[in-house]
């Protein structure tokens, strides 16, 4: 029986902020477990471009980050590759620093939108200006920013709101911020949480938005959770494979909304625990379907269960994921073409997916350069050996580079969903 203790490196959510705020405050923190993948990297280099310095521990054991203790001098280029989190929480910080700022990003990242978050700065005094419909790339010619109040569209992204949050007590008069029809609000909840324990002032009001005080950042140690949307692969390999994973420092604690895919998981007849000090799912090996489930506000691990519905006695409905079109892929688009080619009927809807089941014919899996199309249809291919193969194992990269490592160890049977073709130019 291979060891059932998931590996699960830290959360790129909760380490993309906690580098940003360390960036803003003043002092030395300390980010214990940081992950270490495509975006956090990127991250890491953008905020250290904008004058902040990081040292890294031992096995990047910790990462260590001197603060500027405001908003960043320019003029610098900012690449935010293919990070949301950078493309969305670097230029509010950025606007209320000083200079020009030039923010790019990959041809992926550039066509996701930034609109409301252009707008919500120039509402609030920012010059900026960008690339078609408000997107990447942005210039900024910053100048401080008074802050006051503005609501921002966050039908497409909470990361908007995110990003103005963090932002806002660096503004001469604070910022009071309301974030209109928000999803994703899981997320605004970790940006508070972090924010408060790098000394910000900022509350909720009775209306829905929030306010915070201006004033300053002071540096502090974050002990970055496993990442919780990772965790999600793990724990549907072991609903589908009968198996249990324990995955430590997931807890009742966690600030990521995302662990509530194992209350889905338990929906489906896994046996799921939640405790004080770590997550356990122990699958049956049966999945149980005939349900409708809204994964709006968990919305990265709605493909983990699509990918394993095709394999549930009865058909599984997820709504409530819209948003999902806009993110590294069209994710909704992507899991029912690639479904569709493994011979699954899907019925699709503008915010919502229907998955029957059915038996599986062999496919190639269309990755999109999805870390997440990737990693959830990998977990279709250990439930059902020799099926499928991904064109792109290695997009898993922007979250987790030893993903299939991590499968293998766990998972005996697990293959590396690599057609033979591409074995000869060692893919992995
Ligand atoms: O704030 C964050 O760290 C994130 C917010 C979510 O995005 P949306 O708010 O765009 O749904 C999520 O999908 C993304 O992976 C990370
Ligand atoms: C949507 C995602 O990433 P981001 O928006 O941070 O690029 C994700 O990791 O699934």
């Amino acid at each position: 029986m291979p060891e059932p203790t998931a590996r699960i490196p830290g959360s790129k959510s909760l380490t993309n902020r906690a580098l940003l705020l360390a960036t803003a405050a003043t002092g030395v923190s300390r980010l214990r477990a940081p992950l270490v993948s495509d975006d956090t990297v990127a991250f890491r280099a953008a905020v250290e471009g904008l004058g902040a310095q990081v040292e890294s521990g031992p096995l990047d054991a910790y990462w260590d980050v001197a603060g500027i203790g405001q908003g960043p001098v320019g003029p610098a280029r900012v690449w935010c590759a293919d990070a949301g989190t950078a493309g969305r929480f670097l230029p509010p910080f950025a606007a209320t620093g000083h200079g020009t700022f030039l923010l790019d990003g990959s041809a992926q990242l550039r066509v996701r939108p930034q609109g409301p978050l252009l707008d919500a700065l120039l509402r609030i005094g920012a010059k900026a200006s960008a690339g078609p419909g408000g997107d990447l790339p942005l210039v900024i010619e910053a100048g401080g920013l008074d802050g006051g109040e503005v609501a921002v569209n966050s039908s497409m992204s909470s990361q908007y709101l995110s990003g103005l949050l963090m932002a806002a007590p660096l503004m001469r008069r604070g910022l009071v911020v309301r974030g209109a029809r928000l999803v994703s609000r899981p997320y605004i909840d970790m940006t508070l949480s972090l924010m408060s324990r790098f000394g910000a002032r900022v509350h909720g009001r009775g209306d829905g938005g929030f306010m915070a005080e201006p004033g300053s950042y002071t540096a502090t140690d974050v002990a970055v959770e496993p990442d919780a949307s990772t965790a999600s692969y793990f724990f549907a390999a072991a609903a589908v494979t009968g198996q249990s994973v324990t995955v430590p420092g997931l807890s009742t604690d966690s600030l990521q909304g995302d662990l509530r895919f194992v209350e889905v998981l338990d929906q489906a007849g896994a046996h799921v625990n939640v405790g004080r000090a770590a997550t356990t799912v122990t699958g049956s090996g049966e999945l149980r379907g005939g349900f409708t489930v809204d994964m709006g506000e968990i919305s990265d691990t709605f493909m983990t269960l699509a990918a394993i519905a095709p394999l549930a006695d009865a058909p599984i409905t997820i709504r409530g994921i819209g948003h999902a079109r806009l993110k590294e892929s069209d994710r909704i688009a992507a899991v029912v073409a690639n479904l569709t080619a493994c011979g699954v009927r899907t019925q699709e809807g503008a915010d919502r997916v229907t998955i029957h089941p059915g038996p599986l014919r062999p496919a190639r899996i269309s990755c999109r350069r999805d870390h997440r199309i990737a990693m959830a249809f990998s977990v279709l291919g250990l439930a059902v050996p020799g099926v499928m193969t991904l064109d792109d194992p290695r997009c898993v990269a922007k979250t987790f580079p030893g993903f299939h490592n991590e499968m293998r160890r766990l998972f005996t049977r697990y293959e590396v969903p690599v057609g033979a073709a591409d074995m000869t130019k060692e893919h992995l």
